[in-house]
């Protein structure tokens, strides 16, 4: 059985007297795609950001593949190899398209900023963010500022930033939130895909059930920063204390 690359174990943060997750000891393994779903205001996103270190853990821990990250900063994090999509925080608007993921490429290759890197070095720099253009199929916007690009596509070049970074862990929260019927698509599709890569592991936040449908191994589900329900997502979505405390809003209306 493959380990798992990513564990929280008792994890826990509180704001004031206010516990937003309670506790939270779960695994996550390669090849493995889980879903969290959960009410508003259930500790999604704040579990989110335990992970990736926007915020620090009141008590418990983060460990990826046996190393304790939980004390450290974001960036020692994805150095780590715990890759979070953010929409539109780590575009360069003013850089096409192309330039943005090179950068991604560089900081990925551990070039940083070194402003004289040979010719040769800069054309394997380039040659891998166009493979990642292709893949995200971003291919015929490579010289577009990335400011210029429409909601959909802006989305994409996040997911091509992230996979030029490499990470073992994937993150996506919302990935298609805000995005038009013929976008969404494209961005879950580049999902699949990296989910199809048994070395990765991917975490997605979503309300959207179709696309919980769609890509889902795996299910967790979040309620008052509690972790409620764990398992297939079939089972998971038909448990009666899901449809209780979660589905049943949505049921309660139709009855
Ligand atoms: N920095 C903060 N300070 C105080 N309270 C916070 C902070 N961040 C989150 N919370 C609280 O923690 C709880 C969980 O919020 P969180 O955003 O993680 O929920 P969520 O499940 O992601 O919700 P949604 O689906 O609406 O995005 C909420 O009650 C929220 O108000």
């Amino acid at each position: 059985m493959t380990s798992p690359s990513l564990v929280t174990s008792d994890l826990t943060i509180r704001f004031g007297g206010h516990v937003a997750v309670n506790s939270v000891s779960c695994a996550f393994t390669p090849g493995e795609l889980t879903v969290i779903v959960g009410p508003n205001g259930a500790g999604k996103t704040t579990y989110f950001n335990l992970i990736s270190g926007q915020l620090s853990a009141s008590s418990g821990t983060v460990t990826k593949d046996g190393v304790n990250i939980t004390g450290m900063s974001p960036s020692a994090r994805a150095g780590q190899g715990i890759g979070r999509a953010f929409q539109l925080t780590n575009l360069f608007p003013q850089l096409t398209v192309l330039e943005n993921i090179r950068l991604a490429v560089q900081a990925r290759a551990g070039a940083g900023w070194r402003m004289f890197t040979p010719v040769g070095n800069f054309r394997r720099l380039t040659e891998k963010a166009e493979h990642y253009l292709e893949v995200t199929r971003l291919s015929k916007l490579a010289h577009q500022p990335a400011a210029n690009l429409p909601h959909g596509d802006q989305r994409k070049l996040e997911v091509a930033l992230l996979m030029a970074m490499e990470p073992d862990v994937y993150m996506f929260d919302e990935p298609t939130a805000g995005m038009s019927l013929d976008h969404a698509p494209d961005v879950l599709d580049l999902i699949a895909g990296i989910k199809a890569d048994t070395s990765k592991t991917v975490l997605l936040v979503e309300h959207k059930m179709d696309v919980v449908r769609a890509l889902a191994d795996r299910i967790i589900v979040l309620h008052n920063g509690e972790l409620l329900a764990d398992g297939d997502p079939t089972e998971v979505m038909n448990s009666q204390i899901v449809r209780d405390v979660y589905l049943g809003r949505a049921t309660e209306g139709a009855a």
